[in-house]
């Protein structure tokens, strides 16, 4: 008997190019392997772009944490469709509860504008520490294709924060900060918020109306690994450098500008708690999702994305070097949770029926 067809949504051997004649972002390529290997050149170049825009394309051939990436961000992106595809009632099963990120978002969960327009993004996020630690160890349940998968996890978060703690390192250094310092926030088995993140976006319904798939915001954590294949990431031209809790839209006059995916890489983006760290030294650069522009906007849009965030229990203090202009000592510094709880208040304006503070 032949095999039957799977139908697939994730098919990106099928994408076509990225169109011409829209506003992209030149951003720059760097290159891990040479990072692994201590080149200074590369090392110098990640500082520069941390400090301007935040986002950098990372090359990810020729070392192993690489090549996982590349790999089984595929295997990721398949996990996320074989959970998408499945009624809504069983989704909601695993829906996102209480203060935790982990689970499933649907589709409108969050309102985009003050006319309450709801996002088009669904969301399927996996804890890291759920998948290190023992099976029976599990902070809540998973659905069993995600635990039968526990080993390719574990190898594809290991890679990824091993790649966050490399970038955070180089920049410790850079700064003058103890890189131990910058270490012992990012340890990997300490609980923390970290997870890999599997979005789906649907296909663009019309040509000019750019339907809000993942609202403009700035990342929480310190380093964000992402992978996507096609167009549908917007950079805003311009970035402020205050981590405060804020109402998730530009607050300085700019455009958007897309981000074309490059083959090969992984886009880097720092998030706010390294802003917090450096006292504005480095950029935390704000972004959005809409469909692509073009024949990519026909498809349906996965990405797999892996947020590095500081463990819960370490404090959201200042780092100490030379390159980091001295804030005023903290007397009783927010911990990594307090932080991004308050952070997600402030987004909680958002949330359907809450009311959207004025300016957004
Ligand atoms: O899907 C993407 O390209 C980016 C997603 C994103 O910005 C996020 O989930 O924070
Ligand atoms: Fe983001």
């Amino acid at each position: 008997m032949p095999h039957k067809e799977e139908t697939r949504e994730f098919t990106p051997d099928l994408y076509p190019d990225f169109p011409e004649g829209f506003p992209t972002v030149e951003l720059q390529t760097i290159s891990l392997a040479k990072l692994l290997a201590g080149d200074a050149a590369e090392q110098e170049r990640v500082f520069q772009e941390c400090k301007g825009r935040g986002f950098f394309y990372l090359e990810l051939a020729g070392c192993e944490p690489g090549e996982i990436i590349a790999r089984d961000s595929h295997t990721m992106a398949r996990l996320g469709e074989e959970f998408f595809k499945r009624p809504f009632d069983e989704k909601m099963k695993y829906a996102w509860s209480g203060n935790s990120l982990l689970g499933y978002k649907h589709a409108g969960a969050t309102v985009t504008d003050k006319a309450g327009t709801r996002d088009k993004g669904e969301f399927f996020n996996i804890g890291k520490n759920d998948m290190l630690a023992p099976v029976d160890q599990m902070s809540r349940s998973w659905p069993e294709h995600v635990v039968e998968a526990r080993p390719v996890l574990q190898a594809y978060m290991r890679a990824a924060h091993g790649i966050g703690v490399e970038i955070l390192g180089i920049l410790a250094k850079k700064l003058g900060v103890d890189p131990q310092e910058m270490q012992r926030r990012h340890r990997i088995m300490e609980l923390s918020d970290d997870h890999v993140r599997i979005t789906r976006g649907p296909p663009r319904e019309t040509e000019e109306m750019p339907e809000i798939q993942t609202p403009s915001h700035t990342d929480f954590g310190t380093v964000t690994l992402l992978m996507n294949w096609l167009g549908g990431l917007q950079v805003w031209s311009e970035s402020s450098r205050t981590a405060i809790v804020d109402s998730g839209l530009p607050d300085v006059p700019g455009e958007w500008l897309w981000v074309k995916p490059k083959p090969g890489c992984a886009i880097i983006n720092l998030g706010d708690a390294a802003v917090k760290y450096t006292n504005g030294v480095l950029c935390s650069g704000r972004h959005r999702v809409i469909p692509s522009p073009g024949a990519q906007g026909k498809w349906v849009r996965y990405s797999v994305v892996y947020f590095v965030r500081p463990e819960n229990k370490s404090t959201m203090e200042q780092l100490r070097g030379k390159g980091i202009p001295e804030g005023p000592v903290e007397e009783n510094p927010l911990t990594t949770s307090e932080w991004i709880a308050q952070k997600a208040y402030g987004l909680g304006a958002r949330i359907p029926g809450k009311p959207i503070p004025e300016g957004l």
